[in-house]
């Protein structure tokens, strides 16, 4: 039996946006940051929303937060992607699976928020709630505990994380201390053969610029067809490409099974950031669709999910290496062998120098130093909640 106070109180927050960006809707930055830069995506083929992934509201959403306090006033409390649509989602529906209850009952509350929204749910925003509740949770039970995640997860079975870098300055992220550079796609097939060609001189530059041995990476956010990505991923070969990621729709999941099996030997195929639960992840996995699976734990399902994720993956032999997602993802890639590398998501407005990556909603966010980080053993998920910044609870109960 555990003894463990019961769950008080369920609240859902919005973050009231001053107009400064960042926090967890890491794409709502300002004017001028390398991540709303002429982006590939698949939105490029209307001319009017190529220049800026803000012009067709990829930031509409904003942040989530979710807190859970006990009866003893321990609060739990975890950020995500789903704004106010998602605050509804957790006061108006998740809540009641949780309040009054034993919060160590993680498995049982994933499974009653699943099933009770499969009916408008399964996937993206519901998926996103819930993955911000779960997060909660485990956050709360490690307070609760005083134990951080990771040991909750069965321990670290390494020192310290290794990271590959997000940015459009690979050999910015080089100097850094970085292992790799992922840079953002900048054109896709409605640029034609110019914009390929533009791409591959992108690449090229940074491959001059960071030797041989660097890995590079292009993320395409789901912007190419088969044959742009085919073509681009053998030409990029030629350039040292280490892999192409989330080159398709993440409903296409024959294109990416053709993609695997057309890449050029050597390259890896990776894809997984937009999908959600294990049921999305095995039909990645079965099909043999990529060589690195990609789930954001803030996403997915959170950390009850990506367990599972995870699982499926490792007896595979295929590795999983988490999409952005800061502290979240850190507390569960150190306890995995099959996560040997972590993401790091270079925020500054030149992806020239590291921040932190929900800058500015966590106090005590933890950075890479030299590509490294040691995870701190704080409880929980070890960051606290930046209280500076305006809150909102729209549907308070
Ligand atoms: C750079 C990508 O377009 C996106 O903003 C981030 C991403 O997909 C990733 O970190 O992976
Ligand atoms: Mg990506």
């Amino acid at each position: 039996m555990s003894r463990l106070p019961k769950i008080k109180h369920v609240r859902a927050f919005v973050v009231k946006n001053d107009g400064s960006g960042g926090g967890a809707d890491y794409h709502d930055q300002g004017d001028g940051h390398w991540i709303d830069d002429h982006i590939a995506t698949p939105m490029a083929k209307y001319p009017e929303y190529r220049q800026s992934r803000r012009s067709f509201g990829i930031n509409v959403l904003g942040t989530l937060v979710v807190e859970i306090e006990a009866e003893n006033g321990v609060v739990g409390f975890a950020v995500t992607t789903g704004g106010e649509p998602a605050a509804y989602i957790v006061e108006k529906h998740l809540a009641r699976f949780l309040e009054g209850r034993d919060p160590s009952e993680v498995e049982k509350i994933w499974d009653q928020m699943y099933f009770s929204t499969q009916y408008y749910g399964r996937k993206g925003l519901v998926v996103n709630a819930i993955s911000g509740v779960d997060l909660a949770l485990w956050d709360l039970l490690g307070r609760l505990r005083q134990e951080p995640v990771f040991a909750m997860l069965g321990g670290p079975v390494r020192d310290e994380l290794t990271f590959y870098a997000t940015g459009a300055r690979p050999d910015k992220a080089k100097e850094l201390g970085f292992i790799g550079g992922k840079m953002p796609l900048h054109h896709g097939p409605a640029e034609g053969e110019e914009g390929l060609r533009k791409n591959l001189a992108e690449l090229e530059a940074m491959r001059n610029a960071c030797g041989d041995d660097f890995w590079l990476m292009f993320d395409c956010w789901m912007a190419l067809d088969l044959n742009y990505a085919t073509r681009l991923a053998h030409e990029a070969h030629k350039l040292g490409l280490k892999w192409i990621e989330e080159a398709l729709s993440p409903d296409d999941y024959w294109g990416y099974q053709a993609l695997k099996k057309n890449a050029p030997k050597g390259m890896l195929v990776t894809t997984g950031e937009h999908e959600a639960t294990r049921w999305g992840f095995r039909m990645l996995l079965e099909m043999e669709c990529c060589d690195i699976i990609q789930p954001d734990v803030g996403w997915c399902g959170g950390v009850t999910e990506l367990i599972k994720i995870s699982a499926m993956a490792d007896a595979k032999g295929v590795l999983m290496i988490p999409h952005g997602s800061s502290v979240y993802s850190y507390h569960f890639v150190v306890t995995r062998h099959n996560s040997p590398f972590a993401e790091f998501l270079m925020m500054a407005p030149g992806a020239d120098e590291v921040v932190p990556m929900f800058h500015p909603q966590l106090i005590g966010e933890p950075v890479p130093v030299n590509g490294k980080l040691k995870v701190p053993d704080a409880p929980g998920f070890g960051v606290e909640l930046n209280r500076d910044i305006a809150l909102h609870r729209p549907y308070a109960r």
